[in-house]
């Protein structure tokens, strides 16, 4: 059975429809990434899975637990990693993660975990020490105290230095590899594409896309070839290719639906004229550029 369930989840607020009838599942084991532009409605649909919010309509199954009904029972399964957790400032690391281990049925070991998230020389630090990156790998060693099973990221590396973003993807990574399954929201696209196995765009509340990023990216876009002109050659000079193409000085870009074809027929070109084409690449649209597409927002 799958992880979650989601079927025509609605809430409202007043005369807003922060959550319109949202559908979508996440498989066991699989990294899924909510989507959305601010106030699209990610942090009241995670928020109504994890049993904090209640909803209006629709149908939510998480674990094979609805949240708003689940109770202590549904808690013990999964962990919850927000982005503002207020801590006990005079504890220390250690102690702080024993307290948590203390909640659950099955707790992990914290100092694996401490030492898991990077933590261990900061074991002993009292927690009001903590710099703001190490707060945020501390709530994520809390996240992960009770062994859950489905773990909710709340925008896991924002404020990251870059080390320490791919540090938290790694981390992500191994949880995944262990079977744990993870909801995460972001606003880094290049963060969903290199860890969701799976992602759901809201807008408005509502959901505008779902699928594997490679399936989004391939849906209906194009890639770009690009390459100079060799001396002495007009983009006139060029062989008839099916893409769009556009020159700025010497730097000629394809947009092109059919990139196999469109390569061999210029690389065909430029062989029989014995002469090389110079920056050669071929480029797909990032995520970013589908998501921007997605949300309605300028591409350039
Ligand atoms: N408690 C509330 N009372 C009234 N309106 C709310 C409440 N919580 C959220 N909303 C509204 O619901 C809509 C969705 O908000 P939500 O916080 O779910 O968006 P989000 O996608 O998480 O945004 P962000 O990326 O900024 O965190 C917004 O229009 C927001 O103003």
């Amino acid at each position: 059975m799958s992880a979650v369930i989601v079927q025509g989840l609605t809430k409202t607020y007043g005369t807003v429809k922060a959550v319109d009838e949202v559908s979508f599942t996440v498989e066991r084991g699989e990294v899924f990434a909510l989507l959305g532009p601010n106030g699209a409605g990610k942090t009241t649909t995670v928020e109504i899975l994890e049993g904090h919010r209640d909803r209006d309509a629709g149908e939510v199954s998480v674990l094979g637990f609805d949240p708003a009904t689940g109770g202590r029972g549904y808690r013990e399964h999964i962990g919850i990693v927000l982005q503002e957790a207020g801590f006990e400032e005079e504890f220390s690391v250690v102690e702080l993660l024993r307290l948590y281990a203390g909640f659950y049925p099955c707790p992990r070991d914290p100092d694996e975990v401490i030492e898991q998230v990077g933590l261990k020389d900061k074991r002993d630090a009292r927690v009001r020490t903590l710099s703001g990156g190490q707060r945020r790998r501390l709530d994520l060693a809390l996240g992960l105290a009770g062994r859950p099973e489905l773990l909710f990221l709340d925008e896991p590396t924002t404020g990251f230095d870059p080390s320490a973003r791919h540090r938290a993807w790694e981390l992500i990574e191994g949880l995944r590899s262990s079977g744990t399954t993870i909801l995460l929201t972001t606003h880094y696209m290049d963060e969903a594409q290199h860890l969701a196995d799976r992602v759901a765009v809201l807008r408005e509340g509502r959901l505008v896309a779902a699928g594997a990023p490679e399936a989004l990216i391939g849906a209906g876009h194009t890639s770009v070839l690009s390459f100079r002109l060799p001396a002495g050659t007009m983009p006139a000079d060029l062989p008839a290719l099916t893409g769009h193409v556009e020159a700025r000085g010497p730097v000629v870009s394809i947009e092109t639906a059919q990139p196999a074809r469109d390569m061999h027929t210029l690389t065909g070109w430029a062989l029989d004229r014995g002469t090389e084409l110079t920056s050669l690449t071929l480029a797909r649209p990032s995520l970013e550029e589908v998501y921007l597409d997605l949300v309605g927002e300028a591409t350039s």
